[in-house]
């Protein structure tokens, strides 16, 4: 088990498990582009997304991005120009688990970007960004993202994961952001350790 919390602070007696998730956005920022992969299998499939996947123990979370971006899309970003950009909790109706996902950028990548098993990947022109089939929630935090606007959110989905019943979504500073990562990334160390 990844993490175990109370929800909202409300006790032992309703706990919620972690699931530890990166998310990765390629910037072309001369020509106003984002890179974006069509998820080809499992959760998310069908939608436009940017890149991510699982923290694995003992990896840092940009790690973890630079890893799943690398392995779906291609492209190869240095750590050095890995940038925070947001935290966003998901959790849905009928499931006892948050989707905790760090939200990164980058403006600059080496590599070839080439379809893969996942994902089919593809430059969208930030005006024409395909918000109808990405996640719904993608177009609150996506100007955030893309202004480099660090924020934090969280979204509550009913259980056919297109409606959102609740959400927040507010600016934070990526200090904030990082020792959030850092925090989740000693908790799945220690909870692999432990079990
Ligand atoms: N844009 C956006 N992305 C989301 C939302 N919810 C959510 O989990 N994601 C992202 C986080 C991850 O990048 C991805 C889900 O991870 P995944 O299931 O593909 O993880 P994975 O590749 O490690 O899984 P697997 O191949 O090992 O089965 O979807 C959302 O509401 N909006």
């Amino acid at each position: 088990m990844e993490g175990v919390q109370p929800v909202n602070g409300s006790g032992p007696a309703c706990p919620l498990r972690v699931k530890l998730l990166t998310l990765m956005f390629v910037c072309d920022r001369d020509h106003e582009q984002v890179l974006l992969g069509m998820k080809k299998r499992g959760f998310g499939k069908g939608k436009w997304n940017g890149f991510g996947g699982k923290v694995e123990p003992g990896e840092s979370v940009a790690q973890a991005a630079v890893r799943e971006l690398q392995e779906e899309s291609g492209a190869l970003v240095e750590m050095a120009d890995v940038q925070t950009a947001g935290l966003l909790d998901f959790t849905f109706d009928e499931s006892n688990e948050i989707m905790r996902v760090f939200v990164f950028r980058a403006d600059n990548y080496t590599g070839e970007i080439a379809e893969t098993d996942e994902m089919r990947p593809q430059w969208w022109s930030l005006s024409e960004c395909p918000f109808d089939n990405m996640w719904p929630d993608d177009r609150y935090w996506f100007p955030y993202m893309w202004g480099r606007r660090p924020f934090v959110g969280s979204f509550h989905f009913k259980a056919d994961e297109k409606t959102i019943v609740t959400h927040t979504i507010e600016a934070t500073t990526v200090e904030h952001i990082d020792t959030r990562a850092r925090e989740e990334a000693d908790r799945k160390r220690a909870a692999t350790a432990n079990s």
